[in-house]
């Protein structure tokens, strides 16, 4: 089973020359190099070369390498991609998508390009239309074509939007959170939970981590190196997980049990689809070096 760990994808402005090059030696999984949000309109066509650039340079090691382009619906999207494409990253995120109708385009436009066949389109969900009509976009995994990669949330959009409050725990969001990951795994797509803006605050950041792992998340995106350790923390496997993974996995294994598809472990149920979760468990150890 190969997989690609996506625990801490860390944000920067793609117009912070610094920033960049700091994250070619942190330990993360991803960098968002962003063309959006975190960079002011009078700097979006300085930050579009310098992210190219940066892109076609490479150096960023196993880590993957987004860039979020900014929305449709802007001046600069068909810049970006113009720029973006050919610098081939692994993943281009697009912010504010709604319906399959805007992933379509982007698809048609990227085929249009002859864009490298790695590319991946991911996309931000964060509006409120995005949230009712989940189902519709993580089925567009269904058609290769669509490239289709994953799901990042935009939780401060979604606030801005829907005038809910970032409260800790989440409580009123965490339906929704809910409903994107279901459909994000119903279609074998990743998806990565929002940010943590108070980045003074580690305590309320982890609980935040534990929260999105425990309801399905793969990782969290991250706004600040200090957050990347905890982050990790969270979403690795432990050792001890490691190791049970590893005996459910021997236990099947043994030819006593080749015809079972349930067996009593140190005096508790085990089921094959336990074991199927096991080499998940094992995998994603042996992808971040744990084994
Ligand atoms: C928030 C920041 C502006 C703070 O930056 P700064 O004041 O420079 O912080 P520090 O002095 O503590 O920095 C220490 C060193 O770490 C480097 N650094 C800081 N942040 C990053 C980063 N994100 N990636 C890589 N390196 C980083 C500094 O350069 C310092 O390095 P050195 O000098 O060598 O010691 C800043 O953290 C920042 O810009 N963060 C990212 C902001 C961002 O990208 N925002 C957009 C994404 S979030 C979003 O859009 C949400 C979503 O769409 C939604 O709707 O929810
Ligand atoms: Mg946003």
């Amino acid at each position: 089973m190969t997989i690609r760990p996506r625990r801490s994808v860390l944000y920067m402005p793609g117009s912070n020359t610094r920033a960049m090059e700091k994250a070619k030696t942190l330990p993360i999984d991803a960098v968002i190099l962003d063309l959006e949000d975190s960079v002011a309109p009078d700097a979006k066509a300085e930050a579009r070369k310098l992210v190219a650039a940066t892109v076609k340079a490479g150096g960023f090691g196993r880590r993957e390498v987004f860039v979020r382009v900014n929305g449709v619906d802007t001046p600069w999207f068909g810049e970006d991609f113009e720029a973006v494409v050919p610098a081939r990253p692994d993943v281009i995120l697009v912010p504010k998508v709604s319906s399959p109708d805007t992933l379509e385009m982007i698809s048609q436009r990227l085929l249009d390009m002859h864009a490298d066949a790695r590319t991946r389109i991911w996309i931000m969900v964060e509006t409120p239309l995005a949230i009712f009509g989940i189902r519709e976009l993580a089925a567009c995994a269904t058609d290769s074509e669509t490239r289709l990669g994953g799901f990042v949330m935009g939780t401060n959009d979604l606030a801005k939007e829907t005038r809910v409050r970032l409260v800790p725990g989440r409580a009123p969001m965490t339906g929704w959170l809910a409903d994107c990951v279901l459909a994000a795994h119903a279609y074998g797509l990743d998806i990565v939970d929002g940010v943590y803006n108070n980045l003074s605050d580690l305590e309320g950041f982890k609980r935040e981590c534990l929260e999105g792992r425990d309801l399905g998340f793969d990782g969290k995106t991250l706004i600040h190196p200090n957050q990347v350790e905890p982050c990790n923390e969270v979403f690795s496997p432990s050792p001890e997980e490691v190791a049970l993974a590893r005996k459910i996995i021997a236990t099947f294994d043994l030819p006593e049990n080749s015809g079972k598809g349930v067996v009593q472990m140190d005096g508790r149920m085990v089921e094959r689809l336990h074991a199927e979760m096991a080499k998940r468990t094992v995998a994603i150890a042996e992808a971040i070096g744990m084994a």
